[in-house]
């Protein structure tokens, strides 16, 4: 589904990823690990299209298609959506009409946003005023609108109170099981993801497939996710770079 071949990526002249490698199978979930800066979301808004990250080296492939200098839109038509840590304000624009042209008419946003017990937030400003919580659910409805194949979710779960994180974290498990097949013992969900957590909580709600350490923008070992979670909670980073000759 999304394969990433020795990705360097610059802003403003500074490199932010060096030869990063990382792949999710089709009906994949997997987690993205690291430090605060190692350039997690760098690497998410660089697989989104976001101009101001420049790749001047490796290339991205979606569904076998390289992607590498399309824009933004074009790379939504083709089935990639974004859940960003800090999405803008939107002043102006009403979640409802959002809703209505992400989904290209196909979506009612009133049973949408009843899932996400978002409906009394549809005639307001996209995420104008909205508090940490409900812009991490506004930006669930967008995306349960728009229905890409791979979703690249950004720290879903931050700013989530203990309540809402059962909602946030049942809503994406939901979408990511859109159009499971079980052809015989095991199922392969419809739906793919890369998703970065700090916490881990959202693993509690979803399935996890394989985990990736980004340790200063580079990758620095990939592995069972839980197993990677529970070693990241006991000994934090340290071991990045040893971890890098387990490999
Ligand atoms: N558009 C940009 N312009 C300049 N610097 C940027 C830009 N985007 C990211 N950076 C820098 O790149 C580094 C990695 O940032 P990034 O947001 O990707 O980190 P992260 O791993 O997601 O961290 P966190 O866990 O704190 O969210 C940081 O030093 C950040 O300041």
């Amino acid at each position: 589904m999304l394969e990433i071949e020795d990705l360097t990526v610059e802003v403003d002249g500074k490199t932010l990823l060096h030869d990063v490698n990382l792949e999710v199978k089709k009906g994949y979930t997997n987690v993205l690990f690291g430090p605060n800066g190692a350039g997690k979301s760098a690497l998410m808004r660089t697989i989104m299209g976001f101009s101001e990250y420049k790749v001047v080296k490796g290339r991205i492939l979606f569904k076998g298609e390289d992607i590498t200098s399309l824009p933004v839109d074009e790379r939504a038509r083709r089935g990639l959506g974004i859940m960003m840590q800090r999405p803008p304000d939107m002043s102006g624009i009403k979640l409802r009409d959002l809703i209505k042209v992400v989904s290209e008419g196909e979506r009612d946003p009133g049973t949408l946003a009843k899932n996400l017990n978002m409906d009394r937030f549809l005639d307001r400003d996209v995420n104008v005023g909205f508090s940490g919580g409900e812009i991490k659910r506004s930006e669930l409805l967008q995306l349960a609108a728009q229905n890409p194949d791979l979703y690249l979710l950004d720290e879903p779960e931050s700013g989530v109170d203990l309540v809402s994180i059962e909602q946030v974290g049942l809503t994406i498990k939901e979408l990511l099981e859109e159009g499971i097949s079980c052809p015989g013992e095991s199922c392969i969900r419809g739906k793919s993801a890369l998703i970065i957590t700090h916490t881990g909580q959202v693993l509690d709600y979803v399935t996890a497939d394989r985990g990736y350490i980004l340790c200063n923008g580079t990758i620095m070992c990939s592995g069972n996710p839980l197993k990677m979670l529970e070693e990241i909670k006991s000994k934090g980073y340290e071991e990045c770079l040893e971890c890098k000759m387990m490999m």
